[in-house]
């Protein structure tokens, strides 16, 4: 079977690791085919391209044209609204979902005006409301080219998703993991989603192998809390649910982007009610306030 992969160390180091899941399990050869998309090669700002998407839909071209049999995609880079052509066969056991800290020092310990760089409005938000002292730089670009402005002093320090610095090898790297009563994460951080074509039925037999049931029903109520907020890809959203096998709990925020309001708010229920959990969530903040401090990142 072929799996198409971005070309990035990123994306070749995480679609590696589901192959070797793959073939550890089947006994079966996957083959890596590499894919060049349109956000790994322009340099305009990703919101300027209409969000994340952009690294998604080369893959699933690539899936429609049947160049290639599956994929490997960061789920919370994936639009919270399905496409109906593709299904998410397999969602792979989450190991870590936080946020880090990448530099010198740990973020107590940055000066006042340290330059804190990160491109994502959720950070920027969330860490103002702990550090309104610090300066928030926007970057974007690889993993390894944002670590760079660190090393380089053009930076003091950047915040990156631990599971992405765990993949490209940075671990070391790492000052600080945020705990998500600091920072919650992003709906999808940290999880994979192995993607195929939805008229191959044989296909998402196979891949359901590697489907963790806990991670499931933990990024489908993030996701779904994420759709019904009707929040863009831009908007200042945190969640964060995990599954212990009898009960989900699902905890999210939304934060005015100076840090200086927010509504979070937390909800427990079955795995199974995963989407419910997050709708009824979302529709609990938005009466306490939650789209008016999303202001025009809402849509
Ligand atoms: N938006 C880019 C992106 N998509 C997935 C990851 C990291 C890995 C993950 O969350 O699975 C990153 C970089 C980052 O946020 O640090």
């Amino acid at each position: 079977m072929r799996l198409g992969t971005r070309r990035s160390l990123m994306a070749t180091t995480q679609s590696q690791m589901v192959a070797d899941a793959y073939t550890e399990r089947t006994g079966r050869a996957i083959e890596l085919v590499g894919v060049t998309t349109f956000g790994d090669v322009t340099k305009a700002h990703l919101a300027q391209l209409g969000g994340t998407g952009v690294f998604v839909s080369a893959l699933r071209d690539k899936l429609l044209e049947d160049e290639i049999d599956f994929a490997v995609h960061s789920l919370k880079d994936l639009p919270t609204k399905q496409d109906p052509r593709f299904t998410l066969a397999a969602i792979p056991a989450r190991h870590d979902h936080r946020d880090a800290l990448v530099g010198p020092h740990k973020f107590a310990d940055l000066a006042p005006g340290a330059r804190v760089g990160t491109g994502s409005p959720r950070r920027i938000a969330m860490l103002s409301a702990l550090r309104p002292d610090l300066e928030y730089v926007p970057i974007r670009g690889n993993a390894d080219t944002r670590i760079g402005k660190v090393a380089s002093g053009e930076l003091d320090a950047v915040v990156l998703a631990s599971a992405g610095l765990h993949r490209i090898g940075r671990d070391a790297d790492i000052a600080q993991i945020f705990e998500v009563e600091e920072l919650l994460p992003a709906p999808g951080q940290g999880a994979l989603a192995v993607e195929c074509r939805a008229d191959r039925p044989d296909l998402i037999a196979f891949l359901g192998v590697l489907d963790d049931a806990p991670t499931r029903s933990a990024v489908t109520a993030e996701r779904s809390l994420l759709n019904a907020l009707e929040a863009g890809c831009s908007a200042p959203v945190g969640a964060f649910a995990s599954d212990d096998g009898h009960t989900l709990n699902l905890t999210a925020v939304v934060v005015a982007l100076d840090g200086r309001e927010a509504v979070r708010k937390s909800a427990a229920g079955s795995p199974s009610e995963a989407v419910t959990l997050g709708r009824l969530l979302a529709a609990e903040m938005i009466a306490e306030g939650a789209d008016r401090l999303m202001g025009e990142h809402s849509h």
